[in-house]
Formats: structure tokens, C-alpha cells, sequence
């Protein structure tokens, strides 16, 4: 069972054993990271976390203490400022704004609550535009860009008649789905995830995110998963429970 109080857990996986001399890739590493949207606000003060390849972590918080900023630290759109975030051993506030989105086209699928497909392209479309993005995501897919998104969106259940029509034509559910078809894809090392169930009801909710991190599992791709709902913690490796700045 996870530590329910989030942070102590999150330190475990960097206690390697003495006689281990291979340390595991490790895809997120965070350490002093600060952030402040403007001055007249405090900082959002953030916990060291490390994952390692392949691990997950739940990250949740009340409304306002800094998940969604956090995302999109991750992300690269926004660059912190104090601390290090490094991806894959790269700290992303050394790259220019421009090879920050060539790093986040080339490891991370996202999955927002609006899911941001592209609505005049049809489903199938949708999952290979990641691949046609990224040769990386190209090279790592499995024959090809079409095939992967064909196994992935039968593996979510999207009905094959479901794939040549336009994605806005799906209900959210399968929009949902469709939208982590896409972030797998090419088998990003790193999944972000912002509130992606917050529509569902929990017998969906429950089978998305088994089906979300089976699929990741199998992609060797780490996930950070947000949410309020604290009873889905116990699926993830590590979470990170984060407080409102006073
Ligand atoms: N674009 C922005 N410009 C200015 N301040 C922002 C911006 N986005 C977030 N903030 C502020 O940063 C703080 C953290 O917001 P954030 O959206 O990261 O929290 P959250 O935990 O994701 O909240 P919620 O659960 O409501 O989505 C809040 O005080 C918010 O007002």
C-alpha cells in the first residue's frame, strides 16, 4: 500500500540497494522547484519527487495549490523559478522555448480535461498526429503510426465504425478515450494527466484508469495522474498530496 501521507513515499524508490550498481532511468526528477504566476501572489513552494521509468504517481491537492501549475512545469510551458525540473535527465528551463516543444512533441502524450482533440480530423487521425509530429514517436510505434493507433483504440474500445468519422461525432467517454489512445501513442516516457475521469462515473472511471495504466505499463511510460478524488490514489506507485500556499 502507498504511504497515504504522499511525500515519505515518494522518496523510496531513490533508495537503491548498496549492491545495485544499475540505477533505475529515471523520467522525472524535481528538486526546491518554486513558482510564482506574479508578485502579488505568493509562491507555490513544490516537494521533491522522483519517478523512474515506468512508475506512476497521483498527484492531488485542494483547488488552488498548484496541480495544474505543476503540469505545466512539466510541460515546458511555463520554466520555474527556482529549483530544477528535469525530464530524462534534461532540465528543461535550459532549453529554448522552441526545443522545449520538440522535447514535449518527442516524450509526452497529455490528457487534459478537454481532452484538445483536433475536431475536424476523424479519430484515427487524431491518435496518429503525435507520430506524424514526432519522428521519435515515429520510429517508436509499433509497424507503423496507423497499425499502433488501430491496436490502441481497439484495446480502449472505440468501435471500428467509430475510427473514419469525425472525433466531435464520439461521446465523451469515447473522446476520452480517443484523447489516451493519442497520449500513448509512439510510447512517450512520460503521460500527463489533468483531471481526466472528472466526467465519468466511477464504474467507467475505475476501467479508464486500469486501462490507462495497463496500456502505459505495457509502453514501459511513466504517468502523472491529477485528481481531487483521493480514493484512486492506491492504484498509483507514489502520490503527492500538495497544500494551498498561506
Ligand atoms: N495563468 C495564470 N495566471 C495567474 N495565476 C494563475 C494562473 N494559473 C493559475 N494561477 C494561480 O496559481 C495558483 C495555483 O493554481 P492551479 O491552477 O495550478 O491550481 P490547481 O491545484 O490545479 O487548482 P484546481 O484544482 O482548481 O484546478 C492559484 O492561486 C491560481 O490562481
Amino acid at each position: 500500500m502507498p504511504d497515504m501521507t504522499g511525500k515519505t513515499d515518494l522518496h523510496k524508490e531513490t533508495s537503491v540497494t548498496p549492491e545495485s550498481s544499475v540505477t533505475p532511468r529515471q523520467t522525472l526528477r524535481i528538486s526546491e522547484l518554486t513558482f510564482r504566476w506574479d508578485r502579488a501572489q505568493p509562491g507555490i513552494r513544490y516537494p521533491d519527487v522522483t519517478l523512474n521509468s515506468g512508475e506512476h504517481l497521483f498527484l492531488r491537492g485542494p483547488s488552488g495549490s498548484g496541480k495544474s501549475t505543476l503540469l505545466s512545469l512539466m510541460g515546458g510551458l511555463i520554466v520555474p523559478d527556482s529549483g530544477r525540473l528535469e525530464l530524462l535527465g534534461t532540465d528543461l528551463a535550459g532549453l529554448t522555448s522552441g526545443q522545449r516543444d520538440r522535447f514535449r512533441a518527442d516524450h509526452m502524450g497529455v490528457i487534459f480535461q478537454q481532452f484538445n482533440l483536433v475536431p475536424y480530423l476523424s479519430t484515427l487521425d487524431n491518435v496518429t498526429l503525435p507520430c506524424r509530429l514526432s519522428p521519435k514517436r515515429r520510429a517508436r510505434a509499433l509497424s507503423s503510426p496507423e497499425a499502433e493507433a488501430k491496436s490502441l483504440l481497439t484495446a480502449l474500445g472505440i468501435p471500428q465504425n467509430h475510427w473514419h468519422r469525425r472525433v466531435t461525432t464520439l461521446s465523451v467517454g469515447q473522446q476520452q478515450r480517443v484523447a489516451a489512445a493519442r497520449a500513448l501513442t509512439g510510447a512517450p516516457e512520460l503521460i500527463l494527466a489533468d483531471e481526466p475521469t472528472s466526467a465519468l462515473d466511477s464504474d467507467n472511471r475505475d476501467r479508464f484508469i486500469e486501462l490507462l495504466l495497463g496500456l502505459a505499463a505495457e509502453k514501459h511510460s511513466s504517468v502523472v495522474f491529477v485528481s481531487h478524488d483521493k480514493s484512486l490514489a492506491q492504484r498509483f506507485n507514489h502520490q503527492l498530496a500538495l497544500e494551498v500556499t498561506p
